[in-house]
């Protein structure tokens, strides 16, 4: 097994509640105590982690942890996506939400996320790239995918998740059909009024466990999941069985498995990376097969798959 000492730390000073920086001195103690000598670096400003991750690997360090939300994750993959040597990456979930993190079974609590990545076990895992962007859980776009990067960073801080849901209910009093046309070799081409689409990689989105339950970290794959234009009950209905794993039988949803999609609108519509502004369409999404290795905890591996 490879053997990781050197690593960056990148981390978000103003994720979550700041906790990290209450913890940072026991953080870097049990990293030592694991075998793991680590240097840090503060995230200063929007950005600032992507261009810490390519300096991380230039310098050549064994490993990178990310300490932060889904923002840091997203930002630390978009600095490592095209680099030749790729460390493999921790996690510490530190931030407001870490979907991605839930996805892989790693513990919101700090300490036994350092031991997991003390254990230096680590999976392969696909990244998604979006044109020049990549992306690690999901891709997505259309009204209602809107939300999350209009949730100021500040208030997310003060109240949390709760910011999420109230803007999800201010949204969906202004839901909006969107034209769009998918193209995909496995599926030839879809013209629709789509309320959204959501390109996963993961299984778990926004709280939605079950919301692409096939999908697979390692399959090479990308779980597309469309909604098409529907009324306000009908959403309301299809939502519900969304959270039980039960919408892709609706005729409103469409479901597909592919490693290529391309996007195309006469609208303008935002893509949403990762929860982040991902740029507008039209947009190729590819994935890049085991792109990255992650640390994961070996005994309950199934659960990133
Ligand atoms: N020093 C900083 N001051 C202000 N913002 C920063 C700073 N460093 C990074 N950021 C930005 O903060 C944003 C949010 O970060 P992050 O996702 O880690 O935390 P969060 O908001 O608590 O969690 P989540 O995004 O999962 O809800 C990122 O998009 C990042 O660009």
């Amino acid at each position: 097994m490879m053997s990781y000492k050197r690593a960056r730390l990148i981390y978000n000073p103003t994720s979550g509640r700041e906790e990290i920086k209450r913890r940072l001195p026991d953080i870097l103690q049990r990293l030592e105590q694991g075998g793991i000598e680590t240097s840090c670096h503060a995230t200063s400003c929007e950005g600032d982690a992507t261009i810490a991750a390519k300096d991380a690997a230039d310098r050549g360090f064994d490993m990178i942890i990310a300490a932060g939300g889904d923002g840091t994750l997203y930002e630390i993959i978009n600095g490592l996506a095209e680099k030749e040597a790729r460390p493999p990456l921790g996690i510490l979930p530190l931030g407001t939400t870490n979907d991605f993190a839930r996805a892989l079974g790693i513990p919101k609590h700090w300490e036994y996320a350092i031991d997991l990545i003390t254990q230096q076990y680590t999976v392969p895992i696909d990244l998604g790239r979006a044109n020049q962007r990549y992306f690690i859980n999901i891709a997505g776009g259309g009204s209602l995918t809107e939300l999350t990067y209009e949730v100021p960073s500040k208030l997310k801080t003060m109240i949390g998740q709760l910011a999420y849901y109230m803007k999800g209910l201010e949204k969906m009093t202004r839901l909006r059909p969107t034209e769009l046309k998918l193209q995909a070799k496995e599926i030839g081409e879809i013209h629709e009024e789509i309320m959204l689409f959501l390109i996963c990689n993961s299984n778990s989105v926004g709280g939605f466990e079950k919301l692409a339950p096939e999908a697979q970290l390692d399959d090479g794959m990308f779980d597309v999941v469309v909604l098409k234009k529907c009324n306000l009950a009908e959403f309301i209905r299809i939502a519900s069985l969304a959270l039980r794993g039960e919408h892709f039988n609706d005729p409103h949803v469409v479901h597909f498995k592919t490693k290529e999609l391309m996007v195309t609108t006469p609208d303008y519509v935002q893509l949403n990376l990762d929860g982040e502004y991902g740029g507008t369409l039209p947009c190729t999404f590819t994935v890049l097969p085991s792109h990255l290795r992650i640390f994961v905890d070996e005994a309950g591996e199934s659960k990133y798959r």
